[in-house]
């Protein structure tokens, strides 16, 4: 079946945060070996369990995977993505956060990183996050501060 025609499959929902620091760069993280992408960067986040509101799975997937707290009024919509997968289609919430307490950490990640939004563009990322990174580097260092 072509990604045109779709799947008998629902959707499968991720959310994504691009948590903001105060100098405008954004956190990445390298997905873990033996997971799908593994080696590419991508933005913390994960699949939106059944029954679950996307921003309460975000909230307990920032403290999951970098061990912060972030309550859901700090997140921002800033842009969505989807993708034709092995069969599923992915669609990629990302939102903008620029308050959470405590100091992410890779918990379950090897790696985490701060670039710019430029130095986003050159990154190997999933194919769903390249329309989140044309977002992000559109709207440049300046337009992420709060
Ligand atoms: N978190 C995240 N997932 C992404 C991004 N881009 C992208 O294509 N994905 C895909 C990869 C996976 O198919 C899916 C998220 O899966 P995941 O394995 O990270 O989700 P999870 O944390 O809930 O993991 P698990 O419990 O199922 O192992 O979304 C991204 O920037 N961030």
């Amino acid at each position: 079946m072509s990604a045109a025609q779709g799947t008998h499959l629902p959707p499968l929902l991720v959310v994504a945060a691009a948590l903001i620091s105060a100098d405008g760069r954004v956190l990445v993280q390298q997905r873990p070996t033996g997971k799908q992408h593994a080696g590419l960067w991508e933005f913390p986040g994960g699949k939106v369990e059944t029954g679950e509101y996307p921003e309460t799975a975000l909230v307990r997937e920032l403290a999951e995977e970098l061990g912060i707290t972030v309550a859901r009024a700090a997140l921002t919509p800033l842009a969505f993505s989807t993708e034709a997968g092995a069969g599923r289609l992915l669609v990629l919430l990302l939102y903008r956060v620029h308050i959470w307490s405590g100091e992410p950490r890779p918990i379950e990640a090897p790696t985490i990183r701060w670039v710019s939004p430029a130095e986003l563009v050159g990154l190997p990322m999933p194919p769903a996050d390249i329309p989140l990174v044309s977002a992000l580097s559109r709207a440049g260092c300046a337009d992420l501060l709060p």
